[in-house]
């Protein structure tokens, strides 16, 4: 089992942008993450979420700006060893369909040579809540959920501080959906980890991170917590976002009679 951690690392965002043609994908951003916090960066289709979360682990290379994690800037050594130290989940994860779930989990194990890796996937299985005997079995023989599960093994196979979620619950049903969510949330503060979300979903946001970003046109507009926000405290594009799941909550009281 991963070892219990103090704290991921902080992750610092300086000045960073990037420029398509046609496009400014993230404008200028600046932003300190704390070591240990779980962060969610939400906002509108097309405002830079993705952009933002994908330069940390270098599939995108920012036009200008930099970003530390820790103390180490990330565009200093090969991006490939810096992926291995960082666990990263999106939707529809790619599972490689002609390997078995424990092998699809220790792939990054079989990079680093670790050892015992029947016994790393066992206990990898065990820490997202999926039966042991599930490593025999193929992607296609499991739900969307398990799926989603299994890719989460994988990204804590070689004990990352910090996690990257790309809408991580985004093709689930809505009960599937939360259920990982706690369980991710659970895993955060059982690992120590550091994790940045990306989701479109504000009550998932709110329920889940410890300081919310909210993100428009490539630049953060509102930067939160979850109280902040609730008590109006975000700014116009915050409550707007905001003003969905409340007004949901406000409905369905109303349905049920509460008022
Ligand atoms: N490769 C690219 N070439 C040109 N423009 C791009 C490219 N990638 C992203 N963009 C543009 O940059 C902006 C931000 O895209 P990004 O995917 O980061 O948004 P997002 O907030 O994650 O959206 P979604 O919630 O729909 O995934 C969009 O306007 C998008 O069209």
């Amino acid at each position: 089992m991963p070892a219990s951690r103090v704290s991921g690392p902080s992750v610092a965002f300086d000045r960073v942008s990037k420029r398509y043609p046609g496009a400014v994908a993230v404008d200028d951003i600046s932003v300190e993450i704390a070591g240990g916090s779980f962060v969610a960066l939400v906002g509108a289709s097309g405002s830079g979420k993705s952009t933002l979360l994908k330069m940390v682990n270098r599939l995108i290379e920012p036009s200008a700006g930099g970003i530390r994690i820790g103390d180490a800037d990330v565009a200093a050594g090969d991006a490939h060893l810096l992926r291995r130290r960082i666990g990263y989940v999106f939707q529809n994860i790619g599972l490689f369909p002609h390997m078995n779930v424990g092998e699809n989990i220790a792939i990054g194990l079989r990079l680093t040579g670790g050892k015992d890796r029947a016994g790393r996937v066992a206990d990898l299985l065990d820490l997202v809540d999926l039966p042991r005997d599930f490593a025999g079995r193929m992607p296609d023989a499991l739900s969307g959920g398990q799926r989603q599960r299994v890719g989460v093994a994988r990204a804590l196979a070689l004990e990352p501080g910090l996690m990257l979620m790309d809408e991580p619950f985004g093709a689930l049903d809505p009960v599937t959906r939360d259920q990982l969510g706690i369980a991710i949330r659970a895993l955060h503060d059982r690992l120590g980890l550091t994790t940045i979300m990306v989701t479109h979903d504000m009550a998932e946001a709110l329920i889940l991170a410890d300081r919310v970003l909210v993100m428009a046109g490539g630049r953060i507009v509102a930067d939160a917590t979850p109280q902040a926000l609730l008590a109006g405290e975000g700014g116009a594009e915050a409550d707007a976002l905001v003003a969905v799941p409340r007004e949901q909550a406000r409905r369905l009281r109303e349905i049920g009679g509460g008022g």
